[in-house]
């Protein structure tokens, strides 16, 4: 079971702020999503909107054709987890937890939490406030994954959690989504580290949508070419460079803009590489405006 979400004309406003700017934007599910934004951009005011933690006031949001707003059916279905595992409460343990998802989680899976328990070495008699930080993010991911709710949403759910552990998590993640398939919003400031999860990628600027695609198509608005230095230099004059790099008689330049099939042959010609520009660089290029 998946969940889609449209999101018509919403507008969020907190005294001096614009947080959500007229936003429209339609998820149709049953994928891995990427929110990306700088800080401030709003992805925290809409997924908490989306979860149902606070009510619309101007526009409208559907989940599966319905405002999740004091919905109990769907907000049975939602689950939201927020940076440093806000999930879990402290003075419980981490035992107590798992019993309280279970018990408003339909989808629960318990074997599925102990082997996440185990991979993230959390201890299950362990009261929640003696947990580290690291610790905290990976229980809040562990009854976020475990709930298996048909919009399951992570938002920088992974503060805190080492390398190591947020490796795990990325691969457990998407093994378990390959199994049980649901849609899953994940914002993160670590693109480049879980670019490869993204199907479909949304980036908000300053409350406002300034790109929506699958993360492939994303990718190649934008070409890294790389050649003999003079080549690249000659290719690219005139284009919009995001980044180059240097290495000895070698250049990389990265360019943001469509590279039409006659411009791709010529690059073939002068012996230049292209590939799609990473996620990152293009998503700096998209959120550079003018923050004054
Ligand atoms: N309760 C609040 N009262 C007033 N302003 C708020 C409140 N919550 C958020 N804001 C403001 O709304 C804007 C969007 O905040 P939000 O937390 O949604 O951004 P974000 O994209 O999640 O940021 P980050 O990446 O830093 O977590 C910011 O300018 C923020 O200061």
């Amino acid at each position: 079971m998946t969940l889609g979400i449209e999101i018509e004309n919403l507008t969020v406003r907190y005294p001096g702020v614009t947080a959500i700017d007229d936003l429209t934007l339609k998820l149709e599910g049953g994928k891995i999503y990427g929110l990306l934004g700088r800080n401030g951009s709003g992805k925290t005011t809409l997924l908490s909107l989306i979860a149902a933690f606070r009510r619309v006031t101007e526009g409208a949001i559907l989940v599966d054709g319905e405002a999740p707003f004091e919905n109990e059916r769907l907000t049975q279905q939602i689950c939201l987890v927020r940076e440093s595992g806000d999930i879990v409460v402290d003075g419980d343990s981490v035992k107590g937890i798992l019993r309280r998802s279970r018990r408003f989680r339909p989808h629960w899976d318990d074997e599925f939490a102990h082997r996440l328990l185990d991979l993230f070495q959390l201890p299950l008699n362990r009261g929640v406030a003696k947990l580290s930080r690291g610790q905290k993010s990976a229980l809040g991911i562990t009854v976020g994954l475990a709930s298996r709710a048909p919009l399951t949403m992570l938002d920088e759910a992974y503060l805190g959690m080492d390398a190591p552990s947020r490796y795990a998590f990325y691969d457990v993640l998407l093994e378990d989504y390959i199994e049980n398939p649901r849609t899953i919003i994940l914002s993160t400031h670590l693109i480049e580290e879980v670019a490869r999860l993204f199907e479909e990628v949304v980036i908000i600027d300053r409350g406002r949508l300034v790109a929506h695609d699958d993360t492939e198509s994303l990718r190649m608005r934008g070409a890294a070419v790389v050649g003999p230095a003079a080549a690249v230099d000659d290719f690219t004059t005139g284009m919009t460079v995001l980044g180059e790099q240097r290495l000895g008689g070698t250049k990389s330049v990265t360019v943001y803009g469509e590279i039409d099939p006659d411009a791709r042959a010529v690059a073939a010609d002068w012996g230049l590489e292209l590939s799609p520009v990473a996620l990152q660089d293009l998503f700096v290029h998209l959120t550079k405006g003018d923050r004054a």
